[in-house]
């Protein structure tokens, strides 16, 4: 029987002409460019195999090398579930890092050096890094901006002093990323971005080291190399010289880490740099019904910079990729709870782009107590400033002698206290209310002493709203959502966090009746530990969804603003930034075998939300479908309004001021304010009362 034939009747693994070539290559190069789904991941298992049962090849002596742990460990499982009860072969499936990790500490045991501890968290050191520069610790935005550039500059293998001059533009990244490196010699440690570095070092300079690698492993492969950056490039070109035996698989439409420096360079030099190199084609999808890859190649087809390629379903048709719009978070999340319930059995991955997006579902899911799996980069919600924030305005409304919560946010609501003023009141503070002493500070007549007055009754009434009040209250009326806009502005806090992790809030508040409850569930969900590892359910990133499938995918918040978080695309540079998140997009949608649910609330914090560009470009190929509405309330509806109300002409609007009606269309209508045109929802600027339209 041969090896092909094996896998027919024992695994039911048919490979198709197209993969059987590229299962089959030996020795020199090759570059496997392909599709998603077209069986990347498990052609390379075979081979693996093939070179094992076919030419002999020592399994101890094939390096097999994937991009994140996840996928590492994701390969070990097909391989040990797919083809080890068949086949006795035991092999290495490790991440570039974990390689270099394992080479360099084989080196320095050998040679008695001292080993540096690796670190996977660099917050503290390279903010501090920052703060020894600049005397200001970054916030949580910049820190994410800045260790993406100090991480871009050192996978671009960029000279020490030569970061800004590259054009990365985080203020005094030179510095920073000098005083960084300064730390962690100092603590004798080193990050991932180090042990590239180190491993690349060691290889160029000592070819004792180099001769040996060579020699355990004369085959080299490697998956997602479309996501390989320049020092990862680098090691595995010295790695395979002068054989050359250097298997790569790749999909250039996948690369999702530019921002990291990884560039599809490996694959785009292939040609130059190997040019007795074989390249396989593979563009067969095994993975998705016919209707799902039709919707992937609509999506992908928007980028230029591409290798042109053809997407084919070997699958039938029966798959869906479905648009659900709904009016609000909560009814969204009853609805993803009910796809659960009537999917049960089968696998679904619930995809976002920003982790804090995820939150809400977290929250439904642990509601109803199903077991998931959380595939995401995640980070406490407590100690998140603007939930710390909200907490000082509860603590304030409960304890108006707070003065560190006022503190925390006089300048954060409609107060506007100068500086001088602020200092006058903590100086005759003395323990008393904080807004008396504002009022004796400042005069208890005049327009300004009514503001005062206003906040100070706000803020009382606070602890006694219902939860999703409380928040509706501090972003409307006190006027936080004024102090938010001035964040993205002019903070550096990115706007597509903040909206995802304040809609997630709101969600999340309106199951609870008391502010403190809510503030307690978000404790909660802080603490969860997902213990249900072989749930079927995963809440993931896009980032973090590479290379996985799911029988069903679930992509929400596909929103304005929030993802892609820009759409301009008049410079090179933007286009590029645009691509990439559309690639995300390519990605999560690619992921499902059965159906896409892209699924959106209309509303978010009584704001008009409107649909992703990415959405907007795909509109003809997807099925609308129109979410059961909940029974309608008296007051639901335009109908049910108050005849007095005329939905034309000038509204009043609680925070905004006045403006002139521009449209109405359904529940949202479209007001001209001072500064801008804003689209809310009417039935909730009404319920809540932060709208009135002046009888005509
Ligand atoms: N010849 C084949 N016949 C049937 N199923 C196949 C075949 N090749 C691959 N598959 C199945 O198709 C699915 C996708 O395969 P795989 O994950 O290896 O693709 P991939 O190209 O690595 O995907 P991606 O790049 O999207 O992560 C898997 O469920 C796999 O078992």
């Amino acid at each position: 029987m041969t090896f092909f034939e094996t896998l027919e009747q024992d695994l039911n693994l048919f490979f198709g002409n197209d993969q059987q070539d590229a299962i089959r290559h030996f020795e020199g190069p090759a570059l496997t460019l392909a599709i998603p789904g077209s069986g990347k991941t498990t052609l390379m298992l075979a081979r693996a195999v093939y070179l094992s049962e076919v030419h002999g090849l020592d399994p101890r002596n094939l390096l097999n090398l994937t991009f994140s742990k996840a996928a590492a460990s994701d390969m070990a499982e097909r391989y040990t579930t797919r083809f080890r009860p068949h086949f006795r072969q035991q092999f290495e499936f490790s991440t570039i890092h974990s390689f270099a990790y394992r080479v360099l500490g084989q080196v320095w045991k050998e040679r008695g050096v001292r080993p540096r501890k690796l670190i996977t968290h660099t917050r503290e050191l390279l903010s501090a890094a920052a703060y020894h520069v600049s005397a200001a610790r970054p916030n949580d935005d910049q820190y994410e901006t800045l260790s993406n550039q100090i991480g871009y500059a050192r996978n671009m293998m960029f000279a020490a002093g030569q970061l800004s001059a590259s054009g990365l533009d985080y203020p005094e990244i030179d510095r920073i990323s000098e005083a960084y490196e300064a730390l962690k010699a100092k603590h004798h440690v080193m990050d991932f971005d180090d042990l590239l570095l180190a491993a690349l070092k060691l290889l160029q300079e000592d070819a004792g080291i180099l001769n040996r690698l060579k020699k355990r492993y004369p085959f080299v492969q490697i998956d997602e190399a479309q996501d390989t950056s320049k020092v990862q490039h680098e090691i595995l070109k010295r790695l395979v010289y002068p054989s050359n035996n250097l298997f790569i698989v790749a999909d250039d439409d996948q690369a999702i880490y530019g921002f990291r420096g990884a560039s599809p360079e490996l694959l785009m030099s292939f040609e130059s740099q190997f040019p007795r190199g074989q390249i396989y084609h593979l563009s067969k999808n095994y993975r998705s019904r016919q209707e799902i890859i039709k919707v992937c190649a609509d999506i992908i087809c928007h980028n230029q910079t591409r290798y042109d390629k053809v997407l084919k379903a070997s699958r039938d048709k029966g798959g869906k990729v479905s648009l659900l719009e709904f009016e609000n978070y909560a009814d969204r999340n009853a609805a993803i709870l009910e796809h659960l319930q009537s999917t049960q059995g089968q696998s679904t991955g619930i995809l976002f782009r920003n982790h804090l997006s995820g939150l809400s579902v977290m929250d439904t899911l642990l509601e109803a107590g199903l077991p998931f799996k959380v595939e995401a980069g995640r980070r406490t919600l407590s100690d998140h400033w603007l939930v710390r924030d909200l907490a000082a305005f509860l603590q304030l409304s409960e304890d108006p002698s707070n003065l560190e919560a006022f503190q925390r946010i006089v300048h954060k609501t409609e107060l506007r206290i100068k500086k001088e003023i602020l200092e006058t009141i903590k100086l005759n503070h003395r323990g008393r209310d904080v807004f008396e002493v504002c009022l004796e500070t400042i005069g208890r007549k005049g327009h300004y002493s009514d503001r005062i007055r206003g906040v100070q009754q706000a803020v009382g009434k606070l602890r006694r709203l219902r939860a999703v009040d409380f928040l509706e209250t501090v972003d409307g009326e006190l006027g936080y959502s004024g102090y938010l806009e001035f964040a993205q502005d002019n903070l550096g806090q990115s706007a597509d966090k903040i909206r995802s992790l304040w809609f997630s809030l709101i969600a999340i508040a309106s199951r609870f009746r008391r502010p403190e409850q809510f503030f307690e569930r978000l404790a909660a969900l802080d603490q969860y530990k997902p213990s249900g590892q072989d749930a079927n359910i995963a809440l993931s990133t896009l980032h973090a969804s590479k290379g996985r499938e799911f029988d069903h995918v679930i992509l929400i918040d596909t929103l304005k603003g929030i993802f892609p978080v820009k759409e301009e695309a008049r410079t090179e540079a933007q286009r590029l930034l645009l691509e990439e998140e559309r690639r995300l997009f390519y990605v999560g949608v690619s992921r499902a075998r059965e159906s896409v649910n892209l699924m959106h609330a209309r509303f978010g914090g009584g704001r008009h939300l409107r649909l992703s560009l990415f959405v907007t470009e795909i509109m003809e190929s997807l099925e609308r479908v129109r979410p059961k509405r909940p029974e309608a309330k008296p007051g639901d509806s335009l109908m049910a309004l108050p005849d007095a109300v005329h939905i034309t002409g000038t509204a009043h609007h609680l925070r905004f001021g006045r403006g002139e009606v521009l449209s109405l269309n359904g529940d949202a209508i479209e007001i001209m304010f001072n500064d801008k045109a804003r689209t809310l929802s009417l039935r909730l600027c009404l319920e809540k009362g932060f709208l009135t339209f002046p009888a005509q």
